[in-house]
């Protein structure tokens, strides 16, 4: 399955006691790379770009699905007093979580293959966890808990807020409502394909360590506190822009080397730093690209990838 990559602009913390509810208002834009994901036979390893990893998203959607199977096979058997041989063996060994009670059976291997590395403002891990999730979900019948595996899986693992819920939706996407039940509006484009969105990582930034830091939490609510009415009353590339560039640069998030480079590239629709990143991206027209790209030493060129991922 494969999830785009998701670029935040600019967005609002909510933290509440339930994870589900737990996310982000603002606004971003999926792009057409990101994350392909297989599920093939296998003993609990989760494979990204070829390393053995521990991917703290990818785990709690197996754990979030194995434990949506026990319990609705508990359910099953309170209401149906199934025999024992009925009774549907999970079991998870102690590889991918010590405490994880032994009663689920987990034998594949989770492949992910990804344009972008991890940790660099791109939604990576929302894309390996909505991606997983889907293909879990798939093989149990659970299409229903496709995004709920996922957003809550990022929210625990302190690895995103909104992607998951962005890049379940496709395109330019202003999220009105944190968390779920989904609450967003998907902004039609037009002529989307005449639009490139250059990205250049600069190196690498921890998600967590800024949305669980208490400072940080409230400079950003207060920066952006107006910014998604600004952006529904005025819903364009442009204008996500330039709240986008206001917001990396009242928080104090973005570096002086991407400021520069934002202010180098005024020439185009705008440009930005990826949240949460040290990585700069632009949209420009055709007609700009050339230019942005004597501008960038490592420019990666991408279009805004419109679908949208449905049960
Ligand atoms: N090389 C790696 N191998 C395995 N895990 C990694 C590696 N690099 C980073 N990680 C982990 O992957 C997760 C990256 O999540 P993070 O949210 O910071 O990045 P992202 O999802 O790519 O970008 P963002 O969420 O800011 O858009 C973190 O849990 C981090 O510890
Ligand atoms: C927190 C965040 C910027 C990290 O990518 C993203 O998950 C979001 O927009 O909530």
């Amino acid at each position: 399955m494969f999830i785009p990559a998701h670029i935040t602009g600019f967005f609002k913390i909510y933290k509440d006691k339930d994870l589900l509810k737990t996310g982000s208002t603002g606004a971003g834009i999926t792009l057409n790379k990101g994350v392909s994901t297989n599920i093939v036979e296998g003993n609990e390893e989760i494979y990204f770009n070829g390393d053995k990893t521990q991917l703290c998203p990818t785990i709690e959607v197996i754990k979030n699905c194995m434990n949506y199977l026990n319990h609705t096979n508990l359910n099953t058997q309170k209401s149906n007093r199934l025999n024992k041989n009925n009774k549907i063996k999970y079991k998870l060994s102690n590889k991918l979580d010590n405490n994880f009670n032994n009663l689920n059976e987990f034998n594949y291997n989770i492949i992910h293959k990804s344009d972008f590395p991890l940790g660099c403002g791109l939604g990576t891990s929302g894309a390996c966890a909505l991606g997983v999730s889907y293909e879990l979900c798939k093989i149990y019948n659970a299409e229903s808990k496709i995004l709920e595996f996922a957003h809550g899986a990022e929210v625990k693992c302190g690895t995103g807020l909104g992607d998951v819920v962005a890049q379940y939706t496709g395109g330019f996407v202003i999220r009105k409502k944190p968390g779920l039940p989904l609450n967003v509006e998907k902004i039609n484009i037009k002529n989307i394909n005449n639009y490139n969105v250059v990205v250049e990582i600069l190196g690498k930034k921890e998600t967590n360590k800024i949305i669980n830091n208490a400072d940080w939490i409230n400079k950003i609510n207060n920066v952006s506190d107006n910014l998604l009415q600004k952006l529904l009353k005025n819903p364009t590339l442009k204008n996500f822009m330039s709240l986008s560039y206001t917001f990396a640069k009242d928080t104090g998030l973005a570096t002086d080397k991407i400021i520069s480079l934002c202010d180098d590239l005024s020439f185009t629709i705008g440009s930005s730093q990826a949240m949460l990143g040290n990585t700069v991206f632009c949209i420009c027209e055709d007609k700009d690209l050339n230019d942005v790209l004597s501008i960038l030493n490592n420019p990666i060129v991408c279009k805004i990838y419109n679908e949208g991922n449905y049960e």
